[in-house]
């Protein structure tokens, strides 16, 4: 599939001159910034827990994930969540905390891979932060979360049909992201510094206007 199905994300060229590299402009993004949140969506096993660590690291900001989050006010795991209340229930917990995470910018926000799927999120996200969508395709993203059972919507018979199908939904609105990265299989500094080039790009283009 190429970048243009993918509505009007700006898309990371790690191949052009000087942008994907170590010497990104991290303090640019950082003051351009201002009190927002950058905020990481993707399918399960894009990277935005991984990457979104990293990143925050290199941008000298917090970091904060919302599926923890969600896992500390629940006091439960998200399977336990999932089993014993159900999806709704996830859902409508999941839509709060990252509400109110959103008011502690400026950050890195990974949140959960369905989180964006709603669109009151969305809107939040588009009130006061930025959105990165960290792109793989699916034989990336099915060998990396086939690593662990950790995912309540891949515990069926039929995980790779489930995520191809997920995919399907979800992609065209991920693509409603400010900006959209590949979480290739390189070293996760590597789409960290996409990361920010690619933020970079943005925030020059759409702040300085
Ligand atoms: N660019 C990458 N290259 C190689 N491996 C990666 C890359 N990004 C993520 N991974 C690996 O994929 C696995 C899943 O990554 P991670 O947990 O960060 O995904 P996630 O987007 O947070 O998923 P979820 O939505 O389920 O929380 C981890 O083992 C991670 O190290
Ligand atoms: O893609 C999803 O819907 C999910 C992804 C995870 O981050 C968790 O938020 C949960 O397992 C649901
Ligand atoms: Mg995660």
């Amino acid at each position: 599939m190429s970048d243009k199905d993918y509505g009007h994300a700006d898309v990371a060229d790690p191949g052009a001159s000087g942008r994907g590299s170590a010497h990104a402009d991290t303090d640019g993004v950082r003051d351009r910034l201002g009190a927002r949140t950058i905020v990481l969506v993707g399918m399960m096993g894009c990277g935005k827990s991984s990457v979104g660590r990293l990143l925050a690291a290199r941008l000298k900001l917090p970091f904060v994930d919302a599926d923890t989050e969600i896992e500390l006010a629940a006091n439960l795991t998200i399977q336990e969540i999932f089993a014993r209340h159900g999806e709704p229930y996830f859902r409508a917990g999941e839509h709060r905390v990252i509400a109110r995470l959103l008011g502690q910018g400026p950050q890195v926000l990974a949140t959960g891979g369905g989180a964006f799927m709603n669109p009151e999120t969305r809107k939040l996200i588009a009130e006061s932060g930025i959105s990165v969508w960290l792109k793989a395709d699916f034989e990336t993203l099915f060998e990396r979360v086939s690593r662990r059972a950790n995912r309540p919507l891949l515990q069926t018979p039929d995980p790779a049909g489930v995520l191809k199908r997920l995919m399907a939904l979800r992609d065209p609105v991920y693509a409603q992201a400010d900006v959209a990265v590949d979480s290739r299989n390189v070293p996760h500094e590597q789409v960290v510094s996409d990361v920010v080039s690619a933020l970079d790009a943005h925030m020059r283009k759409n702040d300085d206007e």
